[in-house]
């Protein structure tokens, strides 16, 4: 298992399997890895030969007062995680933005900074951005409104180093998920997007790197949320399509157990939108805090009954049904 820190030696390495006929998978990941990670990198073994993880708190995707600083790492023990899976090569790079203005080439900047440093736009050499313009508003796009600008920034230029033939994400951040395929069918990115089921502890809490920040008393009330989320499921099951009855369910169970929640809506899968009545597939997606912590749960819903969708099909494959929006 190679640990690469550089842009041309990972983009090299890559270059090599596939000139030897590999087909190389990459699982982005920000680190301090649980069991939802290993998930994907299982997945992407199903997917081709050679796996890259990386390794990287990507900085442009915090906006000021975020927890950039305080986000857990651990890559010593990340490493002991992946080396009994079969993982080819950890992409860990110190920084993968130019920082310095005055540097003309990416890989000759002057300025050596340390890793997790936010990335301040007067200071920084870098001002190239990708905006899924209207995916990434809605939901997460609220609360952390450059999230997704960083996101989809920081997954082209992995793409563009690594120059995978398949990359693997969760469905733990489903919204972002569905932007990466966006992003991947809109500018002709030559990689196959995977979409892994989102993974649970025991008790039901979704699996989160942020999850260690959480204390023994904030952990309890946070099972509030997959707790509701599941008696959604039976409910709907038993008939319940009445999308705003179902939200103001998961609202109040959170709430009273001392969660604040940033949003809780039913959308549809494809486009996020809001639906008012469960009539095709949707996903029920929750942000909540518990003191400090923010997290991210959601569960994917069938009508009782699955009527004709009204939209027109659409003949991409990865995006299945698509509604027109120009
Ligand atoms: N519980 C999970 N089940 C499936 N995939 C997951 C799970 N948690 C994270 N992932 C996926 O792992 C990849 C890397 O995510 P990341 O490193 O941000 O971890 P995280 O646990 O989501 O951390 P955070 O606490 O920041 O939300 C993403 O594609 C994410 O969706
Ligand atoms: C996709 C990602 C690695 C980009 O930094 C991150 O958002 C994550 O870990 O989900
Ligand atoms: N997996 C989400 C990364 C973030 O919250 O920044």
């Amino acid at each position: 298992m190679e640990v690469i820190r550089e842009k041309q030696a990972m983009r090299d390495w890559s270059r090599a399997q596939r000139k030897a006929g590999e087909r190389v998978a990459l699982v982005p990941t920000m680190g301090y890895l649980h069991e939802g990670h290993l998930s994907l990198v299982r997945e992407a073994k199903l997917h081709a030969t050679k796996v890259v993880v990386s390794v990287y708190v990507n900085p442009s995707q915090f906006a000021p007062g975020e927890d950039l600083s305080t986000y857990p790492r651990d890559f010593e023990g990340d490493l002991e995680k992946l080396k009994p899976l079969g993982v080819d090569a950890i992409f860990n790079p110190f920084d993968l933005y130019v920082r310095d203005s005055s540097a003309s080439k990416p890989d000759e900047q002057k300025v050596v900074t340390s890793p997790g440093k936010a990335l301040k736009q007067e200071e920084s050499g870098h001002e190239t951005w990708i905006r899924v313009e209207r995916l990434e508003k809605p939901l997460c796009g609220n609360d952390r409104p450059i999230f997704f600008r960083g996101v989809a920034t920081v997954v082209a230029k992995l793409f563009n180093i690594v120059e995978p033939d398949v990359a693997v994400f969760g469905k733990k951040d489903y919204q972002q998920w569905r932007i990466i395929r966006r992003m991947v069918r809109d500018l002709d990115f030559g990689v196959e997007i995977i979409g892994c089921p989102l993974l649970r502890e025991e008790d039901g809490l979704a699996m989160s790197s942020r999850n260690v920040r959480l204390s023994a008393a904030e952990r309890q009330d946070a099972l509030s949320i997959s707790r509701s989320l599941r008696e959604v499921e039976d409910a709907v099951r038993l008939g319940e399509v009445d999308a705003t009855v179902l939200e103001q369910r998961v609202h109040k169970a959170i709430t009273s157990a001392g969660g604040q929640v940033d949003y809780a809506k039913i959308v549809d899968q494809e486009t996020l939108l809001e639906v008012k009545t469960i009539e095709f597939p949707v996903v029920f997606a929750v942000a909540a805090r518990f003191g400090s912590v923010r997290l991210l749960d959601n569960i994917e819903l069938q009508p009782p009954v699955l009527p004709q969708r009204k939209s027109a099909p659409s003949s991409d494959p990865q995006l299945g049904q698509e509604i027109v929006f120009f």
